[in-house]
């Protein structure tokens, strides 16, 4: 598999998740993500259903190869009918599986909407690392996220974070295999900044650190966070100014 293009590859990125709202959604454009994401889950506080994900696809910029932002449907062990509807409704520019996904079904959905896939992993300790590298193999991009404790009503959203130490070291550079990584994780305004330095992630991913209650964003929040995040990747010296839009993808082998 090549890298999937621009989309993945590009360090900088960060993506506002969970977005429901007419508010919400310009404060993330305006303040510059790169990436809008879009929960499709019926349990979630963030679920959009297939109206309203069309309805809400309609308001955006155009998607697709060069466009200035990338639309990420989120959807949890999703089958087929349910993916095939979300998709044509959101028509998103990345996919996000946030279950238990395995790398036999990231290689599926990947062929099948000839669009890149980030698998989203959660983390709690070294035993997590190792089960990165099937994973890595199959999918364009890794989203690392606090794993959820075993009650949890759903995998994500949860404002956990996890130790950023078990990102670093041999075991975690041969686990993600080269493969670009996003951190997420109970990031807020106030802290995404040290993560980005510290963990040395291609980009960031926050949904619970920008709302006032599950599922409410707080537009003045995104807007922070989306600065606190460029300052700190434009001040990293790999990634000059790198804060990068979600463009063009090719999501084929
Ligand atoms: O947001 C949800 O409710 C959700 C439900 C099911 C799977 C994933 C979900 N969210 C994922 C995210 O929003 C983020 O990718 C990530 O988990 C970070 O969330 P947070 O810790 O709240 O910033």
């Amino acid at each position: 598999m090549t890298g999937a293009g621009p989309e993945t590859d590009r360090a900088g990125a960060i993506k506002i998740c969970g977005l429901k709202d007419a508010a919400a959604i310009d404060a993330a454009i305006r303040a510059g993500a790169s990436h809008l994401g879009f929960v499709h889950f019926g349990p979630s506080p963030r679920h959009v259903d297939h109206t309203d994900l069309a309805r809400l696809a309609a308001t955006l910029p155009a998607d697709g190869p060069n466009a200035p932002l990338t639309r990420v449907l989120l959807t949890v062990d999703a089958d087929w009918p349910v993916l095939d509807a979300a998709v044509d409704a959101l028509a998103p520019g990345l996919l996000q599986l946030h279950g238990h996904e395995t790398p036999e079904r990231i290689a599926a959905v990947r062929a099948r909407y000839g669009l890149p896939v980030i698998k989203a992993a959660g983390i709690a300790d070294a035993a997590d690392i190792m089960a990165l590298r099937p994973m890595a193999a199959r999918a364009d991009l890794l989203l690392l996220d606090a794993r959820p404790p075993v009650d949890a009503d759903r995998p994500g959203g949860l404002g956990r974070s996890f130790d950023w130490d078990l990102l670093t070291g041999p075991d975690f550079t041969a686990a993600t295999a080269g493969r670009p990584w996003w951190l997420a994780g109970g990031l807020t305004p106030a802290t995404v900044a040290d993560a980005i330095i510290r963990t040395r992630a291609d980009g960031v991913d926050v949904s619970s650190g920008v709302e006032t209650a599950p599922g409410v964003k707080d537009p003045a929040a995104i807007t922070a966070f989306v600065a606190a995040a460029r300052a700190a990747f434009a001040r990293r010296p790999e990634a000059p100014g790198a804060v990068t839009r979600g463009t063009g993808l090719s999501g084929s082998d």
